[in-house]
């Protein structure tokens, strides 16, 4: 199904209902939002799911003050959990210790990965994760641990019939995703002073499959980069590209309330050869109130998932609707993609895994 309907535009980015992939909806319901998905990778990217019938607007509310009462923490209170007890990467990361294209990022986080059966605190990714103590904090993010990755799996079965691929093919693409190898960041961004330069979080593409970015309501921090549209340009029978959307620009992608900001990352890059772009984004966060929390969940390929392009995505630019040429992408592991990219997270020159 390689048409394109039912994109609905609002705040710039399309938003998506995935409620008839949770919901057991009917076939029609399914298809429209396989379709809607389909469109938005290829043109955007980047789009807003609606999630309001699978998740109850208090329950991130929740998330986010339990985030707020750690964070005001006193800083020794919070380095109880630094991720350098760790593998350096499972725990807490003090503000501007992550770095992005070899900046500090204007960011404290916790960062949280899919548990690992045999934990080496030597071995890189593979330590434990570490939980603040705080009453009812480790149970309520897995409450929403769980929630996400059952929604990850719903929006890539539903990506695979938008992409075209047949039963089948979706069981095969399944068992790489199956044991999702996921990341969960919870992220605490004071404002940047007026009189420094710099990044809250600095421009990148997220590393795997689906980024799944709740945030509080501060507008203004959260910016997408929308290349120029290839589409509209040389495929007039494609989706018209929607009036007032700036192109070639960053334009912000503020919270709307019952849904979380989608992204994809670049292991669907590699699955469609480029098809589906994985859209350059950033974080900076200026003015006078700390934007306590946004909580990215990174749902992400198994760890050992051999990725590579899809027989469906192949199919795609062999159609003549679809001019955009194949780029050239190699099989890769995740696993290993994603310690080199862990690597350079720490990385002014003394990253560990270098
Ligand atoms: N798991 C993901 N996607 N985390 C995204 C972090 C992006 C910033 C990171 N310092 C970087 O340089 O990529
Ligand atoms: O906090 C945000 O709004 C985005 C964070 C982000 O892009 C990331 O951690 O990958
Ligand atoms: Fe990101």
């Amino acid at each position: 199904m390689a048409e394109t309907t039912g994109i609905k535009v609002a705040s710039n980015l399309p938003i998506i209902s995935i409620a008839p992939w949770l919901n057991g909806a009917d076939a029609p319901g399914r298809l429209s939002t396989a379709a809607a998905l389909h469109a938005a990778c290829l043109e955007f990217g980047f789009f807003y799911l609606d999630i309001s019938s699978f998740v109850d607007p208090e329950e991130p509310e929740e998330l986010a003050k339990l985030a707020r009462e750690f964070f005001s923490l006193p800083q020794e209170e919070k380095d109880k959990i630094w991720l350098g007890h760790q593998d350096h990467a499972r725990g807490y990361a003090r503000l501007k210790e992550n770095v992005t294209n070899g900046k500090a990022d204007n960011h404290e986080a916790i960062d949280l990965y899919r548990p690992v059966e045999q934990p080496d605190k030597t071995k890189p990714l593979w330590g434990e994760n570490q939980w603040p103590t705080l009453p009812q904090f480790r149970e309520k993010y897995e409450v929403w641990i769980h929630k996400m990755k059952v929604l990850g799996m719903a929006v890539m079965e539903a990506m695979s019939v938008g992409l075209g691929m047949r039963p089948d093919e979706w069981d095969q693409l399944r068992t790489q995703v199956d044991d999702s190898f996921w990341v969960m960041r919870i992220i605490g961004y004071p404002p940047l002073p007026n009189d420094e330069d710099g990044f809250s979080c600095g421009a990148h593409k997220d590393y795997g499959c689906l980024t799944f970015l709740w945030a509080d309501p501060t507008r203004n921090a959260l910016q997408v980069f929308l290349p120029e549209p290839f589409v509209a340009v040389e495929n007039p029978g494609h989706a018209p590209v929607e009036e007032g959307i700036e192109r070639g620009a960053w334009i912000s992608a503020d919270p709307i309330s019952g849904c979380v900001v989608c992204n994809i990352g670049e292991m669907w890059e590699i699955w469609t050869q480029g098809l589906y772009k994985s859209t350059l984004h950033r974080v900076i966060h200026r003015g006078s109130n700390y934007r306590f929390v946004s909580i990215p969940f990174f749902f992400e390929p198994n760890f050992n998932a051999v990725v590579a392009p899809l027989p469906a995505a192949k199919r795609l630019q062999q159609d003549d609707s679809q001019k955009k040429p194949a780029g050239t992408y190699s099989p890769t592991v995740y696993g290993d993609f994603l310690l080199k990219k862990v690597g350079g997270n720490f990385a002014q020159g003394k990253g560990k895994y270098d």
